[in-house]
Parts: structure tokens; C-alpha cells; sequence
């Protein structure tokens, strides 16, 4: 997939140790009007979240529904403007890009959303939708190398070439994620935001694409953040794994530490609302599921709904704090030992 032509439009990669992407303190407020002439209360959806994702890295994002995980995922990618904080790709913010950055971002940076069929025109035949994207970015080569390159493409994500003249309303909704990520694959990107891509899938076709996905970062070193309310899926795939909680990221950490030692209530809650082994009980926290509509007034956003609360949880939100192994959480009581499903489910 990596042709000559498309090596040589690579940004130069100032530190290749340095993170691919590098988000920092972002924050996103969204205005909201009550009424045609009232004034409404503006909406934090992101407050002050910092990630990063290396190359070839799967970082999962995982929170329930509102917590913010479009949010941070279309602002990474410089579809959505931000209040504040700062997006590095490659060492370099979009905002203070040039020309020539900024188009070489747009192809090195893909999306994949959650609807594959929206995301298809559905009066193009999929050889039109392949070839699109290159000619929009230039990088046309003659027909027989484009051809060659969009079976390339078909091939990666486990379609047929005679595929390629039929339309998009002719495949079923795994096939046409596997078109959308074709497409995204034509432009040879180091980083595809999936936004709940699989979410809209059958539980069986979710696996394959979620296998996909692992084959492609496998196969060609892409890196992946892969967004998803549903946490054993996004454990499946992920390096790491951040927990998004109101507009915060509350937990982060290596995949194994956070279905191990899970140091946030609310990652062990997550963990504790999946479908458990057969031998667990839900535990202490499973029956707090249903969500609250308070929300910590000034204090941990997750205090109405946390079992190990005291006094001090209602004074502030809580630090982010660096715990081992690169780990960090957002609760004062990190110091529990909240054991996750796969060593058990004591709570001490
Ligand atoms: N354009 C907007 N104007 C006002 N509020 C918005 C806007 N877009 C999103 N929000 C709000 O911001 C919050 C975060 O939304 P976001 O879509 O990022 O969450 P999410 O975690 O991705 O949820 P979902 O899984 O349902 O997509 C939500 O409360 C949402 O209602």
C-alpha cells in the first residue's frame, strides 16, 4: 500500500519516538440557548483531557453515551474546532499548519464513522469511492496503478475485485465498513479515528471488523483510536485503554491493568455491567448502574453514583494522578483495590 509517490509527500517526522498524536488540556465548551432569546448555560463536554497515542498504537476511548468520546475524537482530527488546548500530529498542531502540512494531515489522519452507509455515496459504484479520495489528494498514478491499488485496498479489508462495480445498497452493513475502510486505506494513513464503527453492527460482524482492524495495524503499523461505549470490545483491540466520564478522562492505562486493577469506581463499574464470567457475581457496584442525572455539583462527577465516596469527593473535582506503569486516574480514593474480572471481583 505504501507506494514511492506517497512516501515521498510524508510529513518529516522531527522525533519518531515522540507520540503520533499528542492531545493536551483540551477543552470543549458547547454554547446552549434556552429558548429563541434565553441565554443557556454553557455545556463542558470536554474539561481538560490530555492523551496520547503512538505510532502503530490502538488507544481505546470508552465512556457512556454524552461522555464526550466524539467530542475529543473530531477535534483530534481538526473536523471540530476546540475552546482550548493543543492537538499535536506528528509535532505539529493543525491550526498552525500550511498548506502543504495540512493536506498531507488530511490524508495521513482518517475517520471512520459509525453509520457505513452514510458515510457512501450511494450513487457511486465502489471503484468511484475508492478512486475519489485520490484524486481529491492528487495522488492519481494512471488508471492501471490506481487499479492496482484500490484491489490492493479491497484485498486488505478481505473484498473481491468483482466487487467493484456494484453500489453501495448492495452490501450488508459489515461489508460497507469494510468499503469505508478501503477507502480510508487508499490514502495510506499512520492514524484512523474509529468513531463507534462497529457499534452499528451485528455482535458476530463486529468481531470481524474489530479483527480487521487488528490485522490492519498489524499488517501495515496504523495506529487506532478506537471509540466505543462497550468496554470488553474495546479491550479486545486496545494497547491502552482511557476512561471517559462526564467530559474527563477519569482512568488511563495499559488494557491488562485496567481490566486487572481497574483504580477508577466507574472503569471498575464499566467492568462489572460487562457480561462476566460465568463463575462471578455482577459485584457491589453492577446494581448502581442506571445513571443519575446529578452530576457532583463542583465536586467528582461520579460521587452520586460511587460507592467508596467520602466528604472530601464533594470539595473538587479530583486531580489527575500518575500512578505506576504510566497509569493515571481521577479519584481520591485510587488507593482501593478494585479488582477487575479477570482477577476476581473483591472490593477491599
Ligand atoms: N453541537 C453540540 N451542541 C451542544 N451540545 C453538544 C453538541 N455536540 C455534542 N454535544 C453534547 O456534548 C456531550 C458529548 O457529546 P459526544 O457526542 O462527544 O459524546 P459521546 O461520548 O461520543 O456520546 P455518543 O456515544 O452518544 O456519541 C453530549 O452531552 C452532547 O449532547
Amino acid at each position: 500500500m505504501r507506494c514511492a509517490a506517497c512516501a515521498g509527500r510524508r510529513l518529516p517526522v522531527a522525533d519518531p519516538t515522540a507520540p503520533l498524536l499528542d492531545v493536551r488540556n483540551l477543552t470543549k465548551i458547547y454554547p446552549r440557548r434556552k429558548g429563541l432569546f434565553g441565554k443557556g448555560d454553557d455545556f463542558v463536554a470536554l474539561d481538560d483531557i490530555s492523551f496520547t497515542v503512538a505510532r502503530g498504537e490502538v488507544l481505546g476511548i470508552v465512556g457512556e453515551s454524552g461522555s464526550g468520546k466524539s467530542t475529543a475524537g473530531r477535534i483530534a482530527m481538526d473536523i471540530l474546532p476546540r475552546t482550548s488546548g493543543q492537538v499535536l500530529f506528528d509535532g505539529v498542531d493543525p491550526d498552525g499548519m500550511d498548506r502543504r502540512q495540512r493536506r498531507a494531515f488530511r490524508r495521513r489522519a482518517q475517520m471512520i464513522f459509525q453509520d457505513p452507509y452514510a458515510s457512501l455515496n450511494p450513487r457511486m459504484t465502489v471503484e468511484q469511492l475508492l478512486r475519489t479520495p485520490l484524486a481529491l489528494h492528487g495522488l492519481t498514478a494512471g488508471p492501471a496503478e490506481d487499479r492496482r491499488k484500490l484491489v490492493a485496498a479491497l484485498d486488505l479489508v478481505g473484498l473481491p475485485e468483482t466487487l467493484l462495480n456494484r453500489y453501495p445498497h448492495e452490501f450488508s452493513g459489515g461489508q460497507r465498513q469494510r468499503i469505508n475502510i478501503a477507502r480510508a486505506l487508499m490514502l495510506d494513513p499512520a492514524l484512523v479515528v474509529a468513531d463507534e464503527a462497529v457499534s452499528a453492527l451485528d455482535v458476530s460482524v463486529q468481531a470481524q471488523v474489530v479483527n480487521l482492524f487488528m490485522d490492519l495495524r498489524e499488517r501495515l503499523g496504523i495506529a487506532i483510536v478506537f471509540i466505543a461505549h462497550d468496554l470488553p470490545v474495546v479491550g479486545v483491540i486496545s494497547d491502552r485503554i482511557a476512561v471517559m466520564y462526564r467530559g474527563r478522562i477519569v482512568e488511563l492505562g495499559e488494557t491488562v491493568a485496567m481490566f486487572t486493577r481497574p483504580r477508577h469506581p466507574y472503569t471498575a463499574m464499566l467492568l462489572n455491567a460487562a457480561p462476566a464470567p460465568d463463575s462471578a457475581p455482577a459485584g457491589p457496584m453492577a446494581a448502581r448502574l442506571p445513571a443519575e442525572e446529578t452530576d457532583g455539583a463542583g465536586g467528582c462527577a461520579f460521587r452520586p453514583r460511587c460507592p467508596f465516596a467520602i466528604a472530601a469527593c464533594a470539595t473538587g473535582k479530583p486531580p489527575v494522578r500518575m500512578l505506576e506503569g504510566g497509569h493515571m486516574t481521577a479519584c481520591l480514593r485510587d488507593e482501593l483495590v478494585i479488582d477487575g474480572p479477570l482477577a476476581g471481583q473483591s472490593c477491599r
